[in-house]
């Protein structure tokens, strides 16, 4: 399944280059003003961060928000109080796309990331040519040297990577590949099984340094204490606020605990 999701992204990304040949997206890239410094927006402090998503759908629950306004729904966070905004650009499955992202960006001034299956510099350059500040990058979905490769080239172009794991053995790659930001997500992205106690055998094995990201499973501010107490110094949290009528508020909650 995950393999199913970057060829997606990936044939979706060649679509776009017949559009737009990678010099046109490179000299985009390069005209942005610099990237935000995601590292400084999420270091670790003495209160939980939040990373907000803007999500409208996913493999595992289909069409869950209509999200009209991902602009609005950024601001909303960002009025919330999250220190990062999410975009998922992956059109198929998830209903995203660049122009959320760019729209996002316009709206707000947190970093943005953009969220999907990342595995072509072309998809790089797309992400900082929409004016995003960090770039996830899966370790599953990438073998090591394509994930050392796009690390650097985010890095080259003043971005952040978050570094996407799932287990032990990951989270060492993610290292080995210089991560400094560096996310555990509860869902496997091959079954969309949920394990949301994962974080908390995985973060011992993160070092003090890199910031250290939990990822899916949050339906209430609960779950933001479960993580925190394992350790988390930011939570990523999509669907709860994606599909909630008061995102400001409901972000608010999640932030005092
Ligand atoms: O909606 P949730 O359970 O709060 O999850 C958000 C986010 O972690 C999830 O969207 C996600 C994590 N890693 C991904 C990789 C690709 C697509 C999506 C994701």
């Amino acid at each position: 399944m995950l393999a199913d999701l970057v060829s997606g992204s990936l044939q979706d990304a060649e679509r776009r280059r017949e559009a737009r040949p990678l010099v046109e997206v490179e000299a985009a890239a390069l005209a942005r003003p610099a990237a935000l410094d995601a590292l400084e927006a999420l270091a670790p402090a003495d209160r939980v961060k939040i990373i907000a998503e803007v999500k409208r759908a996913s493999p595992s629950r289909g069409v869950m928000a209509e999200i009209p306004d991902p602009a609005a729904l950024a601001v909303s966070y960002e009025i919330g109080g999250a220190s990062a905004i999410s975009v998922l650009t992956e059109e198929r499955r998830f209903g995203g796309s660049l122009a959320d992202l760019e729209a996002v960006r316009e709206s707000v001034s947190l970093p943005v990331l953009r969220k999907d299956f990342v595995a072509d510099p072309y998809q790089v350059f797309e992400a900082r040519a929409a004016g995003a500040d960090i770039v996830l990058l899966i370790v599953a979905a990438l073998d090591q040297p394509d994930l050392v490769s796009l690390h650097s080239l985010i890095r080259e172009l003043g971005m952040t990577a978050l570094i996407e794991t799932h287990s032990a053995d990951e989270v060492e790659r993610a290292l080995d590949a210089g991560a400094a930001l560096l996310g555990v997500n509860a869902r496997n992205l091959s079954t969309f099984e949920l394990d949301q106690d994962l974080f908390g055998t995985l973060a011992d094995s993160i070092p003090s340094g890199v910031i250290r990201v939990a990822e899916s499973a949050v339906k209430s501010a609960a779950d933001i204490t479960h993580y925190r107490n394992a350790g988390a110094d930011v939570v990523l949290v999509g669907e709860a606020l994606a599909t909630q009528g008061d995102p400001v508020s409901t972000l608010r909650e999640f932030l005092a605990v």
